[in-house]
This record gives C-alpha cells, sequence and structure tokens, in this order.
C-alpha cells in the first residue's frame, strides 16, 4: 500500500528473510569449495591411488549443489535445506581428504566454510553439532590412515583445528543473532509512534493491505475509523504541551481499550488516529464508535469520527481513508464529539 519503500513491511522476519537470502547465495560458497578442490587437484596432480573416486566425488558434489540450489520444495523449511548442503558439505570434505593428505593436510581447513554456513543460518545449537560431527568426521579419517587415535599426540592436531572451529562457529553465531535482535528493533522503531506505541502510518498502511486484499476476494465488509481530537491546540496553548501529550495518550489508550484483537489501531499523526476494523460495515463500526462516544470521558474530551466501509463507500484502501477523513470533518463542522459515516450528505 505505502509506496515509501525501502521500509521492510511489518510481517517481516529479519531471520527469514537473512535464511531465503542467504540460501539463494549459497551456491557461491560451494562453487568457492569446488574451485579451492580443483586447484589443489591441478597444483599437486590426482593423487595415486584412489585419484578417480577422488574426481567423481568433486563433480559429483558439484552436481549436487547445482541442483539444490534449485530445489524448492522445502518451501517454509528453507532451514532444513541449508543444513542438507552444510551435511553434504561435510561429507564430500571428509571424503575428498580421505582420498589426498588427510586430516593434516592444508584443505583440513574447508570445514570452516561449512561451520561458517551453519552459524549464519542454522543457530548455535545445531553450529556446534555440526562441529561435534566434524570432529568426529576427523577421528574416523585418522584412523583409516591408520594412525592410533588414543594418543595425546595424535589427538592434538585434531583437537586443535575442533577448537577454532568452535570458536569461529560460535562467534559467528553469536554475532548473527544480536544483528537479527537489532533488526528486530529497528523494526519495530520503524513501525511505532512515539508517544503513544501504537503502530504509525505507515505501519497501517503495511497492515492495511493484505486485509483490503481479502476482503477485496472474499467481498466481505470492512471500515475504517479515523478518529480526531477537537481542540488539542488549545489544550497546548492553555495547558501546555505535556498535557496536550496525555490527552493524546488518554484518547489512544480508550481507543485500545474499545477494539477487538483483529482490529488495527495506528496514531496517523498530529491528533488524528485511524482504525481498520476488519469484518464489520459501516453501520457496525458507527455503532461502536457511538458506543465510545457514550461514555463519560467523553463529557470531557470531544473527539470527531469518521466511517467508511468497504464495500459500500468505496473499492480502494485509499478512497475509503479520504472518505473516513472527510467524514471525519463533517463531525468536526457539525460541533464535534460525534461519528459521522461516509453516506451522510
Ligand atoms: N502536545 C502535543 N501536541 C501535538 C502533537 N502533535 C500535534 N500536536 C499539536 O496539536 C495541534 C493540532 O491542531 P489542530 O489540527 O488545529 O487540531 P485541534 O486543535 O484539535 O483543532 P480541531 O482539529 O479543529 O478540533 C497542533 O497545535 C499541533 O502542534 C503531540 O504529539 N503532542
Amino acid at each position: 500500500m505505502s509506496e515509501q519503500d525501502p521500509l521492510p513491511p511489518l510481517e517481516w522476519d529479519p531471520e527469514g528473510v537473512q535464511i531465503r537470502g542467504f540460501s539463494a547465495g549459497l551456491y557461491q560458497i560451494e562453487w568457492l569449495l569446488v574451485t579451492i578442490v580443483i586447484l589443489y587437484l591441478v597444483v599437486m596432480g590426482l593423487p595415486a591411488e584412489g585419484g578417480l573416486g577422488v574426481l567423481t566425488a568433486t563433480f559429483g558434489y558439484f552436481g549436487f549443489s547445482l541442483l539444490a540450489s534449485r530445489l524448492r520444495f522445502f518451501g517454509e523449511r528453507q532451514r532444513w535445506l541449508l543444513a542438507l548442503h552444510t551435511w553434504a558439505m561435510i561429507g564430500f570434505i571428509t571424503w575428498f581428504l580421505y582420498g589426498t593428505e588427510g586430516v593434516t593436510g592444508p584443505l583440513a581447513s574447508l570445514y570452516l566454510l561449512a561451520v561458517v554456513t551453519s552459524a549464519l543460518t542454522l543457530g548455535v545449537l545445531v553450529t556446534m553439532l555440526e562441529v561435534a560431527a566434524i570432529a568426529a568426521c576427523q577421528l574416523l579419517l585418522l584412523h583409516l590412515q591408520g594412525t592410533e587415535i588414543l594418543t595425546t599426540a595424535n589427538l592434538a592436531p585434531v583437537g586443535t583445528s575442533i577448537i577454532a572451529l568452535l570458536i569461529v562457529g560460535y562467534l559467528t553465531a553469536a554475532l548473527v543473532h544480536t544483528i537479527h535482535l537489532s533488526n528486530r528493533t529497528l523494526l519495530k522503531m520503524a513501525s511505532r509512534d512515539v508517544l503513544t506505541g501504537l503502530f504509525n502510518r505507515r505501519a497501517f498502511d503495511d497492515l492495511a493491505g493484505p486485509i483490503h486484499e481479502m476482503a477485496r476476494r472474499s467481498q466481505h465488509p470492512y471500515c475504517v475509523v479515523v478518529v480526531d481530537m477537537d481542540g488539542l491546540k488549545v489544550i497546548n496553548d492553555s495547558q501546555g504541551h505535556c498535557a496536550g501529550d496525555r490527552a493524546i495518550l488518554d484518547l489512544a489508550k480508550r481507543l485500545q481499550a474499545c477494539k477487538r484483537s483483529s482490529d488495527i489501531l495506528a496514531r496517523y499523526g498530529g491528533d488524528e488516529f485511524v482504525m481498520l476494523l476488519p469484518e464489520t460495515d459501516a453501520a457496525g463500526g458507527k455503532k461502536m464508535m457511538q458506543r465510545l462516544l457514550d461514555t463519560r470521558w467523553h463529557q470531557q474530551q470531544s473527539i470527531s469520527i469518521g466511517v467508511a466501509a468497504f464495500p459500500e463507500h468505496g473499492e480502494s484502501f485509499e478512497g475509503l481513508v479520504d472518505h473516513a477523513d472527510s467524514a471525519m470533518y463533517r463531525s468536526k463542522n457539525a460541533g464535534g464529539n460525534r461519528v459521522t459515516d461516509q453516506n451522510v450528505a
């Protein structure tokens, strides 16, 4: 609804967005892995024993990563697809090390690629489990090379590399977690009004979009209500801005208390509030706002209210907000403290 991007929509999930974005770019890490492996084979030559197996595994892995990057069947469970990629990476690296120089070779650090991929997307716990799996793979490699694994001297290189993987994995995952938290805080700040804590105008427009779409498809009604305080300037001028702020806060609380949980309430600006009432026609919206006007509080603080409903007063959301706004001004011009709908001439 709102044209003023680039703020993300309210239902924006920074973690989900990051995972989807990372999945789309994952092939770059896998191609880096394959490129390093191929460069190694070009420089060092194919191992005399099992060279064909190493080459087949390399191209097999390359084919897998190409295929897996096209997979979409995991849908929302994109995490599992990412986990599958990292397991395949660990499996391939282990196989490659087995066919070449084993855990003591320079390419043992390739496990870092799998650990960083996991830490960026799958969280601390899964990453630590993957490091444990890598430790098991390294011990298996030592064993397959015929090395006695239960000696301190032989375990030391594996221990050193596992500690490095643990540190990198843990710190990366912790950093990503902090970034998600700050993204959430920023999103909250960008979508809330500072004084009342209600949604701001942009957030309201974003939330209204899907509700309008659903109502349009099902032809179910919804109602837009514009509420404006009467005489806030007088309060500000006579009692000061703090009193004006208190009056705005008070109204926000009352509107909050009168709405249903599915209704959306926002501060549209200044002393103007807007509500969206799903599954409510104009008569229902008017009745609800009249109940609010009938409470004792409004004998002290006057408000003007305008109501417009979909589909009876218009087919576009923006049009309905305009209609509710004009209806609100008609309430104000008629003396305030009343609710008017779009039908009133
Ligand atoms: N205290 C306070 N005042 C605000 C805030 N936002 C806007 N205002 C002031 O509220 C006043 C609104 O003025 P108007 O739009 O004329 O509204 P009004 O005085 O309620 O008059 P009518 O709407 O015609 O009844 C302006 O003086 C704004 O500066 C706010 O957050 N706090």
